[in-house]
């Protein structure tokens, strides 16, 4: 049995969780995530805790709790300042919409929970001590860089079809290959991720987009036919394949997404539905719009001073970065050095505003905003200076 010696700072916290479970006779103990994490010397970001105690029975035991997922045996606890999802050991059956079980049937011991996870390395428990649980050579998978799913990667596919795209994810973001059956189960049945909502499959896709080895774990994505049962990507595995071959990986979900829409050749009209069908935000749509309008701006002609300053430091940044991915050469110093130059950066730093319009004499409506527009103009490009004094003098001419 191996132990661990020297937890982390995050186990520690949770201990009195754990040893409230064990006093009242329950077992308990970290599980999934947060166990390969440490043995991979990873970042634990949170840790997930399994107990032989019904929720019902949890939440007796603690002050502070959320129902958050019930009737799957989920209680979130709140102790010591932070929050811990504690799961009643359970099987899941019925699986009759390769999502969600249909019911799940709470279990007395661990190596039955064990069992419906999806890999190997997820599988592994660990006890107060430190001691780990490793059921179906979980270790030496991490060890080899494995990704291997529990017992019969076929049912477990079933179970949950998402797990397929959490294959890739952890490709990318740990560097680990597929077992051969794996990957065989995922080649066989990949069009079950049609059963799946967008919104689970993007976030899985983020993460493998975002992680470091993205371009590995794409080729895999590409070869075992996932991408063709995501939202518009079927038959375009032409222009996806250049992914792989992409000077870096993505490192911000705007750059992914402006990377994906720029190899799929998605025309600017139909930018905003690829986000709408990927279940984006606007926020996030209208950003990777921006950026994109950007990119194709710097690949035209050199931007001119109002464009960068209508582009925005943020904007600018995310397109060098996106033709930076691509593999396009352009001269970033020198952009964002001559955005720094600017004598406004944002609309909000012009010295004057619409109220002084006003309180001149003018009326609002499209005109008043026209001159604006034009102040700012001659702002940005250095032919008024910013204060009151000189846009007043400049108003004066005018009139
Ligand atoms: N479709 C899924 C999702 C989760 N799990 C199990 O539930 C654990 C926790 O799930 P989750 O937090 O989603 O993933 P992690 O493996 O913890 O990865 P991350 O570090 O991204 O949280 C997993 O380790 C795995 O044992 C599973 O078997 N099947
Ligand atoms: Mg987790």
């Amino acid at each position: 049995m191996i132990r661990i010696d020297n937890l982390p700072e995050i186990f520690v916290k949770a201990m009195p969780v754990l040893r409230t479970l064990e006093d009242a006779g329950f077992e308990a103990y970290f599980v999934g995530g947060s166990v390969r994490d440490v043995l991979l010397h990873r970042h634990v970001h949170d840790v997930d805790i399994t107990t032989s105690a019904y929720p019902e029975e949890v939440k007796e035991l603690f002050d502070k709790s959320i129902d958050t997922g019930i009737k799957h045996g989920t209680v979130t606890v709140l102790y010591g300042g932070e929050s811990y999802e504690i799961t009643t050991f359970r099987t899941e059956s019925g699986y009759q919409d390769f999502r969600r079980p249909d019911h799940v049937t709470f279990v007395q011991n661990l190596d039955e929970d064990l069992k419906r996870r999806d890999f190997t390395i997820n599988a592994l428990a660990m006890d107060m001590h430190g001691d780990i649980v490793d059921l179906f050579n979980g270790i030496e998978d991490l060890k080899n860089h494995i990704i291997r799913a529990v017992g019969n990667p076929e049912k477990r596919f079933h179970e949950d079809a998402l797990r397929m795209m959490r294959a890739v994810r952890f490709m990318s973001q740990l560097e680990f290959k597929l077992e051969e059956k794996t990957e065989q189960a995922i080649k066989d049945n990949h069009e079950l991720l049609k059963k799946i909502s967008v919104e689970r499959i993007r976030e899985e896709f983020v993460k493998m987009g975002l992680g470091p080895f993205s371009r590995q774990a794409f080729q895999i994505f590409l070869d075992t036919q996932l991408s063709e049962d995501v939202p518009d990507f079927a038959g375009k595995k032409d222009l996806l394949q250049v992914y792989p071959q992409l000077k870096f990986s993505p490192t911000m979900e705007t750059s992914l997404w402006a990377v994906i829409i720029i190899l799929l050749k998605v025309s600017n009209e139909n930018i905003g539905k690829f986000m709408r069908d990927w279940k984006n935000s606007n926020a996030m749509t209208e950003k990777v719009e921006q950026i994109i309008k950007m990119f194709d701006l710097i690949a035209d002609h050199v931007p001119t001073d109002y464009e960068l300053f209508e582009a925005g430091e943020d904007i600018i940044i995310n397109t060098i970065d996106v033709a930076d991915i691509l593999g396009q050469p352009v001269s970033s110093e020198a952009l964002v050095d001559r955005y720094l130059a600017l004598p406004i950066k944002t609309p909000s730093e012009l010295a004057v505003d619409g109220r002084f319009l006003i309180k001149r004499g003018m009326r609002p409506g499209a005109q008043l905003g026209r001159t604006l527009n034009q102040i700012r103009k001659k702002v940005v490009a250095c032919e008024i200076e910013n204060s009151e004094e000189a846009i007043e003098q400049y108003l004066d001419d005018l009139d």
